[in-house]
């Protein structure tokens, strides 16, 4: 099948001559819940705003279910639903005026019913006749997702959905995305929280100033890049690690009680019989052994990191 979104070469250089973006190349497969993944000033604002026509790109194209971003502007913006990051709604008008009004934007024919579905699934409902100017942060953030969704779209963007939003707000968005997600919409949505990448997303893109680094399924990008790690007990707290345990990669916590061992679970060889044979010849006597799932947090920020940080 087509991917429902293409960016192709796509870069960004702002007017006073800042690289935010380097030719960006990227396909989104119909009905996927992707995650871009990058710290701050990365360029995952910029690249979405691109695609939502809010920001000039300085080369490439995009293509939105077969229209040219560019080109073909309003057909490809209408399939588009974007929750952008920061608050900035109509503060005098009611939620259900606003909603409605977005609707009527993308030129779609009213459809009370939908609207109250969107607003209920947000627990907008009781408030739809309040001014949004006397709504919580938290509530305008739930009227920008219905606006967002007011028109049905098939691809629908969230910048940092749940950057400062409490944990209600959190479980109703995800709530939300799960049926958004079983009706087949797209959708994109950037974090710098590695959790949200990692409980959402079906493939995740790591994004680090302005360049993609890597794109794959979750699983795949896990398993490929997964470090494990093993916490051996000790029977006798250690006050530093001793010289002939140098060639593995260990870490004293926990006072001393624990030996931390960081190990690649793809290797052949993952070093733990002879760490252990080792452990045994020198008298050291454990308790028990743990070892923890890879996460894509050591993933993360073994890609980002840089080389100087590595070096110091
Ligand atoms: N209008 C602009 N003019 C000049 N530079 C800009 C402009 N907008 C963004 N930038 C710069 O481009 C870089 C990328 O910004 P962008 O907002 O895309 O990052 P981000 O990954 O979304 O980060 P955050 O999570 O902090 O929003 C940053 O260094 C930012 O300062």
């Amino acid at each position: 099948m087509d991917p429902i979104l293409s960016i192709a070469g796509v870069s960004k250089t702002y007017d006073g001559g800042f690289r935010a973006l380097e030719p960006v190349d990227l396909d989104i497969e119909r009905g996927e819940i992707f995650a871009l993944l990058g710290p701050n000033g990365a360029g995952k604002t910029t690249l979405i705003s691109i695609v939502c026509g809010i920001v000039t790109p300085s080369s490439g194209t995009i293509t939105v279910d077969g229209h040219d971003a560019i080109r073909d502007y309003r057909t490809a913006r209408r399939r588009i639903g974007l929750v952008p990051q920061e608050v900035s709604v109509d503060a005098f008008t009611s939620v259900l005026a606003s909603v409605r009004f977005s609707r009527r934007l993308f030129g779609k024919a009213p459809d009370d019913a939908y609207l109250e579905e969107v607003l209920r699934d947000l627990s907008l409902w009781d408030k739809r006749k309040s001014r949004i100017m006397e709504l919580s942060g938290g509530m305008k953030r739930r009227v920008l997702i219905a606006k967002a969704l007011s028109h049905e779209p098939d691809i629908l963007f969230l910048d940092e959905p749940t950057a400062g939003v409490d944990v209600e707000l959190r479980r109703d968005m995800w709530k939300l995305v799960h049926k958004l997600r079983a009706k087949g919409t797209t959708i994109i949505l950037t974090t710098h929280y590695i959790e949200e990448a990692e409980e959402m997303a079906d493939r995740v893109g790591v994004i680090n100033k302005g360049r993609i680094i890597i794109v794959d399924e979750k699983a795949a990008l896990m398993a490929k890049l997964g470090k494990r790690e093993m916490t051996i007990l000790l029977q006798e707290p250690m006050a530093a690690i001793p010289p002939a345990l140098g060639e593995w990669d260990l870490t004293l916590d926990d006072d001393g009680k624990r030996l931390v061992y960081v190990f690649d679970a793809k290797a052949e060889h993952t070093g733990i019989p002879s760490l252990l044979r080792k452990l045994g010849d020198l008298g050291i006597g454990f308790n028990d052994l743990e070892t923890s799932k890879s996460s894509l947090e050591d993933i993360f920020v073994d890609l980002v990191h840089e080389p100087q940080e590595q070096a110091a």
